[in-house]
């Protein structure tokens, strides 16, 4: 069915109170960057109900992309009808008639904002189920629980009928929590984590380490392309691509090899750390979990963090990688983070790498290469962009298998 108009309900957020607005207002931006290659329909956030008018955009598409959007608890395509009864009967009847099934029970819901419509709620109730009655055979009216609700919403500037409530996303509005960074590799892991930091309604920029010519361009379209799915759940993502490949080969060339992954890893938080504060952002968000591998030990974890004051949050710390991998399909990253374009960080791993790390040791090691001047010329080349949802940055398939032989 090609519906008009779908009617958005709030989730968590109707219980915060004073931050209502602010909540509404940052929903509002977010469905619009969602739906922006939409040319027709337009976006009211209004205090109790979003309203999408779809002027004859196309329904299903924008049911599915509204689904993914945190901040809505669920939704109801609607059709806007004349303030007319003959022609709201006949809609009512067909709406029945495309979900009707024998045995099948069911109920008119109305409510009137117009109070100077001739009929009240229930003189509208009585005339629609009496119709449906008429011509659906076999129908049954049940006001527990029925089959099939319609809901009939009698407004200022028409009358909308609905049947059908989809379940949203829930979580908070992308942004009314703050922002962050997310070190975001081409991995399984940490678009799961950014999807979870979104749904507490954390904006994040995305940082990606890269270091050319050791990494491809594809593993750096690759990090794009999986920033770009996200922004299904709350809009336009900064993506900031960091070089890396002189860190890299100085601490290839000077650390002891024991060491190397924990430096490594220290120099990217750094990096992370110092584009957290001077994006104004609050924390850094890692895909890390507990124990899965090297790096990700309490002894690492000690030894890198030490880098920085700044809040370190890891949403997967306790889920086992088969938790991990069902939310990434759950959320159509995993056949992305599959294909096996290298990562900075598994190009230079050492075959050993040190699971407990010892924090002295590796102050000391760290002191082998010019921690000042490399982090300076890093930074001095990130490159920011925005990314906006469905685009595309793997280039044609061809490219794709042509790099995979
Ligand atoms: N190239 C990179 N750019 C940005 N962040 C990175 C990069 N490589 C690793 N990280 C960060 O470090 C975390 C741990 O990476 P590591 O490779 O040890 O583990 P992982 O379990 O394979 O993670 P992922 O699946 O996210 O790559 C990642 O989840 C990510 O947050």
């Amino acid at each position: 069915m090609q519906y008009t108009e779908i009617m958005v309900r709030y989730g968590e957020l109707s219980t915060k109170g004073k931050n209502r607005k602010d909540f509404i207002r940052q929903l509002g931006k977010n469905v619009r960057h969602v739906l922006h290659d939409f040319d027709n329909l337009t976006v009211s956030a209004k205090r109790d109900r979003l309203h999408v008018t779809l002027n004859g955009d196309d329904s299903d598409a924008v049911i599915d992309r509204l689904k993914d959007v945190f901040g809505i608890e669920n939704f109801s395509p609607s059709l806007k009808v004349e303030k007319n009864m003959d022609d709201v009967k006949k809609t009512v009847v067909d709406m029945v008639k495309s979900q009707f099934k024998d045995g099948m029970t069911f109920k008119i819901d109305t409510r009137r904002q117009d109070k100077n419509f001739p009929l009240d709620t229930h003189d509208i109730n009585d005339a629609l189920g009496g119709c449906v009655i008429d011509n659906v055979k076999g129908i049954k009216a049940k006001m527990k629980n029925p089959d099939i609700t319609i809901r009939v919403e009698v407004r200022m500037n028409g009358i909308f009928l609905s049947s059908e409530t989809i379940q949203g996303a829930g979580g908070l509005p992308v942004g009314t929590g703050g922002r962050a960074t997310m070190m975001l590799s081409g991995g399984i892991d940490s678009p799961v984590a950014a999807y979870m930091g979104m749904k507490r309604g954390v904006k994040l920029d995305m940082v990606h380490f890269y270091s050319p010519p050791y990494t491809s361009q594809q593993a750096l379209a690759k990090a794009k392309e999986l920033t770009s799915k996200l922004t299904r759940f709350g809009g336009n993502i900064q993506f900031i691509q960091v070089p890396f490949t002189e860190i890299q080969e100085e601490i290839k060339q000077k650390v002891p090899e024991g060491y190397l992954m924990t430096i490594q890893r220290r120099m990217m938080l750094r990096i992370a750390a110092a584009l957290t504060l001077s994006r104004h952002c609050k924390g850094v968000f890692t895909g890390e979990s507990l124990g899965q591998v090297a790096s990700q030990t309490l002894e690492s974890m000690m030894a890198i963090n030490d880098v920085t004051t700044v809040p370190v949050l890891k949403p997967l710390l306790s889920l086992d990688k088969t938790e991990i991998i069902k939310v990434a399909k759950k959320i159509d990253t995993y056949d992305l983070s599959i294909l096996p374009f290298e990562d900075c960080c598994t190009v230079f791993t050492p075959p050993a790498p040190k699971t407990k790390p010892n924090l002295e040791k590796t102050r000391e090691c760290e002191k082998l290469i010019d921690v000042e001047g490399l982090m300076k010329r890093s930074l001095d080349n990130v490159k920011v962009m925005d990314i906006k949802p469905g685009e595309e940055f793997l280039n044609s398939q061809e490219d794709v298998f042509a790099e995979l032989l």
